[in-house]
């Protein structure tokens, strides 16, 4: 049984104290659990302090985004190394809005997986197709490519530990949900990619998490599905309560 993972993803929100002050909130909230991980995703400036309110609790923290390289001269970055001493685990990488308004490609997605994963980060790899892409039936083809190109060259074990976060662009943030059964058809689709590209081992541990308008009302449905691991949700983990809400759900 995969183990789920609900993460927060604020994107650009919030104050240093009302960033502590969930994370403070949560850290007392989140229970123990073998059934899910709860991870908030918050902007650099936040994480020193975040690391910090949340040890010792349930919930990890994790960036929403990093430079390929260790260091050097790439003014405005931030490197794995940074993230790794600070105690994060987990990075967004490739999340739809770094693709389309930060011109991030596949090919520096995979750079960031790898270096992610040899410095021990969990990368939360974000795919998704268009609306466009969806009505012109180019859906499977497209997220098979994104997978493919995300996690080219890496080892079968790195693989087994990349989260994939599978986000149709046209339900981010527009109160749109996939149906549970097209989420689940996708997320189905990317563990058979898995698959083909590793083994059947590789493909079941690997967990594959759906975003878009995730809510407490429709999380439970989208958890019940076969190859839903999780969520990536926005706007419904701004708030303490709701977040703590769609963990809940996944503990069950
Ligand atoms: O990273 C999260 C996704 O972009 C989903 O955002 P949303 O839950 O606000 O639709």
């Amino acid at each position: 049984m995969r183990k789920k993972v609900i993460a927060g993803n604020w994107k650009m929100n919030k104050v240093l104290a009302e960033a502590n002050q969930f994370v403070e909130e949560a850290a007392e909230k989140v229970p123990e659990s073998d059934k899910v991980d709860a991870v908030v995703c918050a902007p650099f400036p936040f994480l020193t302090s975040l690391v910090e309110k949340a040890k010792g609790s349930h919930v990890k923290i994790a960036a929403q985004n990093m430079h390929y390289e260790d260091n050097g001269a790439f003014t405005g970055e931030v490197s794995p190394v940074m993230l790794k001493d600070l105690g994060v685990t987990h990075v967004v990488l490739g999340h739809s809005e770094r693709r389309e308004l930060f011109a991030e490609t596949d090919e520096l997605i995979n750079k960031k997986a790898h270096a992610a994963l040899n410095h021990k980060l969990t990368p939360i790899v974000c795919v998704g197709e268009t609306l466009a892409q969806r009505d012109a039936n180019e859906t499977m083809n497209h997220i098979e490519i994104q997978v493919k190109n995300a996690l080219a060259g890496l080892t079968e074990e790195q693989v087994a530990k990349t989260i994939i976060a599978y986000e149709p662009i046209w339900a981010i943030g527009t109160g749109k949900t996939a149906s549970s059964e097209d989420a689940n058809e996708v997320c189905a689709h990317i563990r058979h990619v898995v698959k083909t590209i590793t083994s059947e081992v590789t493909a079941e541990k690997i967990v594959i998490q759906y975003g878009g308008s995730v809510k407490p009302a429709n999380i439970e449905e989208l958890l019940a599905q076969s190859d839903i691991d999780g969520a990536l949700v926005g706007g419904a983990s701004l708030e303490a309560e709701s977040f703590l809400q769609l963990v809940e759900a996944g503990t069950k």
